[in-house]
């Protein structure tokens, strides 16, 4: 597994080894202990989602409010998704900054997302199976969500506007300025 720091530093590209042969191929696509000796954090992830979408369908930018934030590890299993994490973490350098990446069944690469982050992604193929673990269960009322389309934060989804499909939820998503954001220390690991 080759591990990637993007511009926003704890948000890492994780890239597993390809083993191929006449079959096919072999990964391993997730490694506990690679991981936590790269991030240097001790890692439970305790749930494992699977969203499959059409062209153009954007999910977030979500992400759950302490105690129930999340820590993320997301790939694409299926087609290629536009993925964004925005840094929402009080007293960041990178406070209210994204970074994206293309994420697909063929780059096969993963993006481990901290907690203190919003995150979202907008299919790019025909249809996308998106895959990820998290290390918080779902807690709906700890959800919260910002505007895809704040002017402020200027994110690239790499489609036009008329070309997204959201939920009527992401629609109405309050803009980056009235978002909760994480306060110091709520997004550490114990
Ligand atoms: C997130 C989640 C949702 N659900 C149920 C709730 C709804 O009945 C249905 C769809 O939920 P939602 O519209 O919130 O799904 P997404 O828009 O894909 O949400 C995800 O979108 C972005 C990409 C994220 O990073 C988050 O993990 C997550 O918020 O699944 C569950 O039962 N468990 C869950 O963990």
């Amino acid at each position: 597994m080759n591990f990637t720091r993007t511009e926003i530093p704890e948000v890492i590209i994780c890239e597993p080894e390809i083993h191929g042969d006449h079959r096919g191929y072999f990964m391993e696509s997730f490694r506990k202990d690679r991981l936590e000796a790269f991030t240097g954090l001790p890692l439970h992830f305790c749930q494992d989602n699977e969203s499959r979408s059409a062209r153009g369908v954007l999910r977030g930018l979500h992400y759950q409010l302490p105690p129930y934030a999340q820590t993320k590890l997301v790939r694409v299993v299926e087609g290629c998704v536009w993925d964004v994490s925005l840094d929402i973490r009080i007293g960041s350098p990178t406070f209210g900054q994204w970074v994206g990446i293309k994420l697909s069944a063929e780059n096969k690469k993963q993006l481990f997302i901290p907690r203190g982050f919003a995150h979202g992604f907008v299919v790019l193929s025909e249809t996308a199976v998106f895959s990820y673990k998290t290390d918080a269960y779902y807690h709906p009322e700890n959800e919260r969500g910002i505007r895809f389309d704040d002017p402020e934060l200027q994110i690239n989804w790499k489609l036009p506007e008329t070309a997204l499909t959201l939920s009527a939820k992401d629609r109405k998503q309050p803009l980056f300025r009235e978002a909760e954001y994480f306060e110091p220390k709520t997004a550490l690991y114990e």
